[in-house]
């Protein structure tokens, strides 16, 4: 309990049902007399620490994940203190129920477990009237948005207004990983319709049931919606999710120098898998520029990663067209060349300059016997890409190969771990996106990092927020990205590419910092000092624990 209570206007069942205020069978005799609870709540007076042992008492007698993410989030829903209580000391294990792969699982089922709701569907059908849903003083304290339009949500597809799950529970990292304030933030669908035939005759689908809106009808529904919230919240922090491939990048690169926003499938996952592989090579004692790098699935991730790691080979010294010959990237044609129609934009800069078979390329197997990449990275979405006979040819060719089937949920991964590992006699260093159990092989037991942008999206809003950026420069992501790279316990003599989840306060402290001490040094935002950011740092947090209440 902090020294000075906090004064609250609501009563009775209004209080009760407000999770941000709400704490349930905490609120102390004297409060229940003030807030007219009594009767309202049953006799027992329980403490947060008594809560928690009894939420996760409960989390564990669940039988299934399903079960499991939807108890936590009704925890979310009804006493977010609690919830993020939970989350903050049981984060190993809530992490994968709130997160990927749970979410995925939620995700596919939303609209068969949508219970109430929680931040903004905006659909085709309000163009014209998207500020007015925005006007309400409820949403005076948005800082942070994550929107989705639900096209490409984890390798799942088209979920349509399902795709909810997703800004809902990386939200809820922002404020387990880096502290930042729930208070401050909206998870927001753009509901433009779905092509999945499936949810659209399922009487349950909660979203519109229209096909996608394409071309300029969506253009300017995206535009529409930009407008709104820049007027609403000049200082807003916008971050884009699970767009489509065809929808990612051009929306970034039409709205990232309009107002403080990322790509976190594109410029996320970049950073995360820019510094494992830095880690990796690193201990490797090994020069990035040095490796051949295969990235299978040449979309927003896989175009990403490859242009920061582009980046990151320039940054040692090396030319652009040196740089350029280290990759290979694949994607259904196989090895992508640049005498093939309709590639993206992110493709043209990585294809080859060789000549395609009519269109089509080397496959993968020819492009590992043949090129002896020393990191292999799959970004596909494809279960299984990653066979037995591509492993050995992997470990034949390198020692000590980095193997990253970073595709999520887990049942979309491009081989498992302990397949990886089986297959290469213990060589490769694994990392996956989604979380994965240790593997025992050849006596020696593994934990699996995974590389995944939620190392990197707390931190990143953080530290954007707290000085104030105006963008989020190509700079303060490769600052992220070698902050994070600098806390590999690889590097310190420890097994692991990537440090423990549990740090993750620390990893999103250390991560801000590095964003935003880069975004004062491009003059991104106003001259801070030390004191400044800390101040900074401490207006927008907050921990889970109960303040006493006072009524007005
Ligand atoms: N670990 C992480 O942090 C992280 C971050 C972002 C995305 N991902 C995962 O990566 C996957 C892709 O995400 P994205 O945003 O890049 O999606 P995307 O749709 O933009 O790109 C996927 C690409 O893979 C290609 N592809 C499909 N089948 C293929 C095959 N058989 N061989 C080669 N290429 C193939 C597609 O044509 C497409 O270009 C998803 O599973 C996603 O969950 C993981
Ligand atoms: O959601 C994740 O776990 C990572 C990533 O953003 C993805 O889309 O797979
Ligand atoms: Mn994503």
């Amino acid at each position: 309990m902090t020294s000075s209570p906090r004064t609250v206007s609501l009563k009775g069942q209004a209080l009760l049902d407000t999770p941000l205020l709400n704490k349930g069978t905490a609120f102390s005799h004297e409060e229940r007399t003030a807030f007219g609870l009594h009767g309202r709540l049953p006799a027992a007076i329980h403490s947060l620490d008594e809560q928690v042992a009894q939420a996760y008492e409960t989390v564990k007698a669940k039988p299934d994940t399903l079960s499991r993410h939807i108890y936590v989030r009704s925890l979310q829903d009804s006493n977010e203190t609690l919830f993020y209580a939970l989350l903050e000391r049981h984060l190993t294990e809530m992490m994968p129920l709130v997160y990927t792969p749970g979410v995925g699982q939620a995700c596919l089922e939303f609209s068969h477990i949508w219970q109430r709701p929680r931040g903004l569907f905006i659909a085709a059908e309000h163009k014209g009237h998207i500020a007015d849903l925005i006007a309400s003083p409820d949403y005076d304290k948005v800082k942070l948005i994550i929107v989705t339009d639900g096209e490409r949500i984890l390798g799942l597809g088209d979920l349509g207004a399902n795709g909810m799950g997703i800004p809902i529970g990386k939200l809820s990292l922002y404020t387990a990983c880096a502290g930042l304030n729930p208070d401050m933030m909206l998870p927001i669908t753009l509901d433009v319709g779905t092509n999945n035939e499936t949810l659209r005759n399922d009487p349950s689908y909660i979203g519109s049931r229209t096909p996608r809106l394409r071309g300029d009808a969506y253009s300017a529904f995206v535009d529409e919606f930009i407008t709104a919230i820049t007027a609403r919240w000049p200082h807003l922090l916008l971050h884009w999710e699970d767009f489509a491939g065809l929808n990612a990048a051009p929306l970034l690169a039409r709205y990232r120098n309009q107002l403080l926003s990322f790509n976190d499938d594109i410029q996320g996952t970049a950073a995360i898998a820019t510094a494992a592989i830095l880690a990796g090579v690193k201990a490797k004692k090994e020069r990035l520029s040095q490796q051949t790098i295969t990235i299978v699935g040449g979309g927003s991730a896989g175009c990403g990663i490859a242009d920061q790691l582009f980046q990151a080979m320039l940054a040692e010294g090396t030319s652009e067209s040196d740089a350029r010959a280290r990759f290979f990237m694949l994607d259904r044609p196989g090895l992508l060349t640049n005498d093939m129609p309709n590639l993206t934009e992110g493709q043209k800069r990585f294809a080859r300059p060789e000549a395609s078979r009519d269109g089509v390329g080397r496959t993968l197997e020819d492009v590992v016997t043949t090129e002896h990449p020393t990191i292999l990275i799959g970004v596909s979405g494809q279960a299984g890409l990653f066979t037995q006979s591509l492993m050995t040819s992997m470990s034949t060719h390198c020692q000590r190969p980095l193997i990253f089937p970073l595709s999520n949920p887990t049942s979309h991964v491009e081989a498992t771990p302990q397949d990886i590992l089986t297959w290469t006699n213990g060589q490769a260093i694994v990392s996956t996106g989604s979380p994965f159990a240790p593997v025992t092989i050849n006596g020696r037991t593994i934990a699996i990092d995974q590389t995944n942008n939620s190392y990197i999206f707390p931190g990143l809003g953080l530290g954007a927020l707290a000085c104030g950026a105006q963008r989020i420069s190509d700079g303060m992501l490769m600052a992220s990205a070698q902050a994070v790279a600098e806390l590999s316990p690889l590097l310190q003599d420890g097994d692991n590419l990537l440090p423990p989840l549990e740090d993750s306060a620390s990893i999103a402290r250390t991560v801000a910092r590095a964003v935003a001490y880069h975004a004062r040094d491009e003059k991104l935002c106003p001259d801070f000092t030390d004191e400044d950011f800390q101040n900074a740092l401490d207006r927008l947090s907050w921990t889970p624990t109960y303040q006493d209440y006072q009524p007005t």
